[in-house]
Parts: C-alpha cells; structure tokens; sequence
C-alpha cells in the first residue's frame, strides 16, 4: 500500500530546509551504500545541518495523522536531505532490511520521501516502484510526502534538468506485516469515521476489537 502526504511540511518548515540544503556540504550518496554500482546522488555531510534538517522532517511526520494512522510507526530513521543533479540517478534496488542509524538500528518496514522541490522545477527524477509486472511512478508536490512498502524494488529515475532536493527516511512500524497493518489502518479508518454515526454500545465492541487486533498483531 502506498500513502500520498499531502502539504505534510508547511511553509516555514520548507523554507527552513531549503535555507538549510543550500547552505550545506553534500557528498557522494555511496558514502552510505559504497558496493552500490547503481547509486548516483548526494548526501547532505554536515553534522549540525543534519540535525536540524531531520528534527524538521521527523517532527512534520509524527505530527501528521494521516502519516500515523498508515504506517503505525515505532521508530524513524532521522530523515536525510538528498540531492540529484542532472544525469544522476539511483537505479533499481531493494532497500536493506535492517540499518544503523546514530539513533540505534531500525527495521526497514516503510520507506518514505518528502518531496522538497516544485516538480515543474526539475524533469526527470520520478521515483519508480516496480510492483511485479506494474509500474508506479511518484513526483511528489512541494513539501508532500510518498510512503511506500519497503519490501518493493524501486529506482530514482534521471534527472535531466534542474535538481531533485528530497528527504528520504524509513520507518519501522509496530506491526510488521504489510497486510495486518493494512487491515489495522483500514478498520481504524474506518472507526475513526463511522464512530459517531452508530450506537455507543457498537462503538464500544468496536474499539476492543481494534485493541485486541493490535495486542495480537503489533509491538511496542
Ligand atoms: O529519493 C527517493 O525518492 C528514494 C531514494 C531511495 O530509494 C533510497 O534512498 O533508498
Ligand atoms: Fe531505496
């Protein structure tokens, strides 16, 4: 399952990033994947920038209900600004499973980009997730958002003109499995919305059916 974030960074935050990006000292993006033959971008290499950037990023996320309805996260990794520049690319690969972070190690169970540039500003650059025979392709608007099931293969398609400024972060959820989680979200929604139009007895049956489930199925 996929989740489009709409306006989840506002226009502060955004200006605050950019302010940030532009300031910054970016590095080759193998600097964290250095037997990739297929990633060619930027890292954002600057202690203090990073900091402030992915509390900007991490917060804007945990703050947005859409963003924790869906992904019912237990922990993100801070989120890192990246780069793409003309003719660079991050061909087509799995994310890791698990991964270091200075936070400690986190499962890889969604992974997530924010989108920190117009897309009329820049061609090229789609973010591709190849679902067997199906294909999706994602250019997020300015300051919205793409969480997408880490388990996909996926690339950054070419940039070919102007640059490509997003930032990419992953997040372990309390529930593991992709399709538990979904029926989670589902019936949450779904209570969330329906909850004042039936009986408060229903109402009640309802939420201990959503607590059990995640008592079976999540962890904290
Ligand atoms: O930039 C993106 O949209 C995704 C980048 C990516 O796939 C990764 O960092 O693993
Ligand atoms: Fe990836």
């Amino acid at each position: 399952m996929f989740k489009h974030i709409y306006g989840l960074l506002n226009g502060q935050e955004l200006g605050e990033l950019r302010e940030i990006a532009a300031a910054a000292t970016f590095v080759d993006g193998k600097i964290s994947n250095p037997h990739s033959q297929v990633k060619h971008n930027l890292h954002l290499n600057d202690e203090d920038a990073y900091k402030r950037s992915s509390a900007i990023m991490a917060g804007a996320l945990m703050r947005n209900e859409e963003f924790r309805g869906f992904a019912i996260p237990k922990k993100i990794a801070p989120p890192l600004i990246t780069r793409y520049e003309p003719e660079m690319r991050y061909g087509l690969h799995p994310d890791m499973a698990f991964m270091r972070t200075h936070e400690g190690p986190i499962r890889s169970d969604l992974s997530c980009t924010i989108f920190l540039q117009d897309p009329a500003s820049y061609e090229g650059g789609e973010l591709h997730i190849k679902l067997g025979d199906g294909n999706l392709r994602f250019k997020g608007e300015l300051g919205s958002a793409i969480v997408y099931p880490s388990t996909t293969l996926h690339e950054v398609e070419k940039v070919t003109r102007g640059e490509r400024l997003v930032g990419i972060t992953f997040i372990e959820s309390q529930v593991v499995d992709p399709a538990k989680r979904e029926l989670i979200y589902e019936l949450n929604e779904v209570a969330a919305i329906e909850g004042a139009n039936i009986s408060t007895e229903s109402y009640t049956r309802l939420q201990t059916v959503q607590q059990n489930l995640f008592r079976r199925w999540g962890d904290c």
